[in-house]
């Protein structure tokens, strides 16, 4: 049984779902390339980033665009797939895995995004069960396999060079999230907002994604070019109470990442997990269906989460991701439309 640690972030989350105001900030932009030679130079401004806004694009990061718009490509394809097909793939509540339509309630909203997603935990597709046949969607699970980890390679280069400045040693968090452990469980998820080319006024008052902060260490999020909608608010402001949304334009071949909960909670504070949100097209806007796919960097189960102040009781990531999915997949197994 998980214990009950009462997590602060839970009564956080609960406070974000009004509209707020909209303003203009610019979103610090990292070029990663030559990264063993510049790390100290990359990490200065990564740590920069990270605890004064908590949002940052790295550009030079090493993913091929091809990797990427093929992954783009593979996943318009699985959700073009019939329901009753991906519904053979449904996620199973607490796991980060499978096929959902409308399952993610916001604490923020208590309504569904108005989305289904696709996740790959590794060690939970259910010994291959939850992989789509290659019939059904051809070169799927070896290009998702070969973007997953390209993702976690970026991950583990940014979370080193936080490891350098919170007096860690340079590979703690890459022995924290080790893929070759059982307890991994750091998830890639795609996702696919609905069109709106049909709605009715009615379905605007929803929210694609509701205004949360992430639970993981570090989100790597690819948005597709012209796919817009992503909306953040940064840590620091929001707990002022001012929520002043930014847009971060979508462009291709740039990941958008931010700080969540965990590394804020390991870090004792230091770096802060940001409120974002996808909002509804507005008039004269792309309506058609949003793409976008999200890298969770999540420390595997029995890594703990143990600051280097020790401001928070020491907790496994198990435990910590656990309270934070149930209280986001309140309802049943996968849904189907
Ligand atoms: O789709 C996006 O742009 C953001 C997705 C997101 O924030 C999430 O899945 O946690
Ligand atoms: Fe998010």
């Amino acid at each position: 049984m998980t214990p009950n640690y009462a997590l602060k972030e839970l009564n956080k989350e609960a406070g974000f779902g009004g509209m707020g105001s909209e303003i203009h900030r610019d979103i610090p932009r990292i070029d990663m390339s030559d990264f063993f030679n510049r790390k100290a130079e990359i990490t200065e401004e990564l740590w920069k980033a990270a605890t004064e806004i908590g949002f940052f694009q790295l550009t030079g990061h090493g993913i091929p665009l091809e990797l990427i718009d093929d992954a783009f490509a593979l996943s318009a394809e699985f959700f073009a797939l019939p329901q009753d097909t991906k519904a053979q793939y449904p996620l199973r509540k607490g796991t980060n895995a499978g096929w959902e339509f409308k399952a993610q309630v916001r604490p923020s909203t208590g309504t569904p995004d108005n989305k289904e997603s696709y996740q790959i935990t590794l060690p939970r597709m259910g010994e291959g069960a939850l992989w789509p046949k290659g019939e059904e969607v051809a070169g799927f699970k070896a290009t998702m396999l070969a973007f997953e980890r390209h993702n976690w390679m970026v991950g583990m280069k940014v979370l080193s060079c936080f490891a350098d400045k919170l007096g860690f040693h340079s590979d703690f968090f890459t022995d924290g999230h080790d893929p070759e452990s059982p307890h991994y469980q750091s998830t890639l998820r795609l996702i696919n907002y609905l069109g709106m080319e049909d709605a009715t006024p009615e379905d605007f008052k929803f929210w694609r994604a509701g205004a949360h902060t992430d639970y993981d260490c570090l989100t790597l999020l690819h948005q597709r070019e012209g796919h817009g909608g992503l909306q953040l608010c940064p840590g620091k402001d929001a707990e002022s109470g001012d929520l002043a949304w930014t847009d971060v334009p979508p462009l291709g071949g740039v990941i958008t990442c931010n700080i969540g909960d965990m590394l804020m909670r390991w870090s004792d504070d230091k770096l802060m997990s940001n409120l974002h949100r996808v909002r509804m097209p507005k008039e004269g806007e792309y309506m058609g269906p949003r793409q976008s796919m999200a890298f969770f960097c999540q420390a595997n189960k029995d890594t703990m989460l143990e600051g280097p102040e020790g401001k928070y009781d020491p907790m496994t990531a198990g435990d910590y991701m656990q309270m934070r999915l149930n209280a986001n997949f309140a309802g049943k197994p996968a849904q189907k439309a």
